[in-house]
């Protein structure tokens, strides 16, 4: 059995992290994403002491949770009125089958190397401590101990109900699955497997201040295993803590995925071109833009608590400058904000439903409700309209989402060179699919990895990026 190093299965003393904090305070955050809240917003809430643990519980939680629901369905078919204690006895029961499968000679699926897994009493044990340390649920204290040793001795019962739920064997809402089947008749298994394991550590090289080598040489001083899939990127092999990489403070790279790292490749700019990143915040399409080119760059973001993030970013890879003018408004309501200097390139990175990103965001799935679909895609088709509006004739328009749903991807492309007689469209990567490893010979299909980017990679590890659209236009003159 492995257990995380900085948890102790032990009760909580200074300095040290119990199990049974970490399980209430990953209950606490399961609670809130079944309210509706961000998993990111309510661990940034969680005691800092407790975070990494309870983040690496509640990740591995929201990847189970249609069938940790499913399982307590089976054990207390009326659902508890105190949602706390539901949380928690779906956070155990995660735990506890993840515990049972790595043991278990029949088990369809092993847990990955990055699962919590802990003994079975352990779990049991420190739940029911959990639920003895918090006021409201002390009552329930026996419920949780009878509960889990309950589905321990009936394991193999219980499992075989539960998993007569789709949701149980799936762990996605029934909708998206359907949709996903719709739109990859042959990928959507490979989809929802691969929405469950974790995205790679990938690092976009700032060519104002390093180069790949330079950094590939520095993490293998420090023997960090590292590689290059592609111009400008460096994946690691295991993630680590990215303040303790070199390179971090010296701003020698960002964080950001594969995919992703592809936006500012696929706009045409050079040095002195006027530029829009249309939905800048936080900034990494943006930075990347300016560390290709001295750009006079309009970054507009209709969030201004997400815009200060831009000014952060460009901050720290030293790239603001007088060149680089921050605007709060809605990217669509043109007047509010344009002056009327026609835009040589437009970077439309359109919010959506992040269908793409799951690997890094597994609470996403449980959050939207499918008529979000419509409604992210009518939004997405109002902004890239106006934008449309600002271009100059000549110029360039990439759209792109973190989405693998086509109504926010190909279909959007297709009904926007419908409404627009001036558009043209050009080679882009389309539909990038988390599920072909970069280097390997499916990746040269362009319907899943543009391929120019990855042609000849001798990958040492498969690394594949985020779900990802891109579609780029120009305006005939
Ligand atoms: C996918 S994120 C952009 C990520 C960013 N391009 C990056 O690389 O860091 C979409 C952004 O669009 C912003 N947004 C949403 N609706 C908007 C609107 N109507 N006008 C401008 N920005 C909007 C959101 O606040 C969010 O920051």
């Amino acid at each position: 059995m492995r257990v995380f190093s900085h948890v102790q299965d032990t009760p909580s003393r200074p300095g040290r992290i119990s199990l049974s904090d970490t399980l209430l305070a990953a209950a606490q955050n399961v609670q809130a994403v079944l309210a509706g809240r961000s998993l990111s917003d309510s661990l940034a809430a969680t005691d800092p002491a407790l975070r990494a643990s309870a983040q690496a519980v509640s990740f591995h939680v929201m990847r189970r949770l249609g069938l940790a629901t499913a399982l307590r369905e089976a054990l207390v078919p009326r659902k508890p009125t105190n949602p706390l204690l539901d949380a928690l006895l779906r956070v155990a029961l995660a735990l506890l089958e993840t515990a049972a499968a790595a043991t278990d000679p029949d088990a369809e699926s092993r847990p990955g190397r990055e699962v919590p897994v802990y003994a079975p009493h352990t779990v049991v044990d420190q739940a029911v401590r959990a639920a003895g340390a918090h006021r409201k649920l002390k009552p329930f204290k026996g419920l949780v101990n009878g509960v889990l040793r309950r589905f321990l001795r009936e394991r193999p019962s219980i499992l075989a109900q539960a998993l007569r739920d789709p949701l149980a064997q799936y762990n996605h809402p029934q909708w998206w699955v359907e949709r996903l089947q719709q739109a990859y008749p042959e990928h959507w298994q490979a989809l929802l497997e691969a929405a469950d394991r974790p995205g790679p550590l990938a690092l976009r090289v700032n060519a104002r201040r390093a180069h790949v080598e330079q950094v590939l040489d520095a993490f293998d001083a420090a023997g960090i295993e590292a590689f290059s899939p592609m111009p400008g990127a460096v994946v690691l092999a295991e993630p680590r803590p990215v303040q303790a990489l070199p390179g971090f403070e010296e701003g020698w790279w960002s964080v950001q995925d594969l995919s992703a790292q592809l936006a500012a490749r696929l706009l045409p700019v050079h040095d002195g071109m006027h530029v829009l990143d249309a939905c800048a915040a936080p900034g990494g399409k943006a930075a990347h833009l300016l560390e290709q080119a001295d750009l006079q760059l309009t970054a507009l973001d209709f969030d201004a608590q997400r815009l200060a993030r831009v000014s952060d970013t460009l901050q720290r890879l030293g790239l603001l400058s007088g060149k680089v003018q921050l605007r709060c408004a809605d990217a669509a309501d043109v007047h509010a904000w344009w002056n009327g200097e026609p835009y040589e390139a437009i970077l439309a990175d359109v919010p959506c439903t992040a269908s793409g990103v799951l690997r890094r965001h597994p609470d996403i799935r449980w959050l939207r409700r499918e008529d979000d679909l419509a409604r992210t895609a009518a939004l997405q088709r109002r902004i890239v309209d106006a934008l449309w509006g600002v271009l100059k004739p000549g110029g360039h328009l990439l759209y792109a989402t973190c989405s693998i749903f086509p109504e926010e991807g190909e279909l959007q492309a297709q009904a926007f060179m419908r409404r627009h007689g001036n558009a043209q469209r050009l080679p882009a990567p389309g539909q990038i699919l988390p599920i072909i490893p970069v280097g390997s010979a499916d990746s040269c299909s362009r319907t899943i990895w543009p391929h120019a980017h990855v042609q000849g990679v001798d990958a040492p590890f498969p690394v594949t990026g985020d779900g990802f659209y891109y579609a780029l236009f120009a305006k005939k003159g």
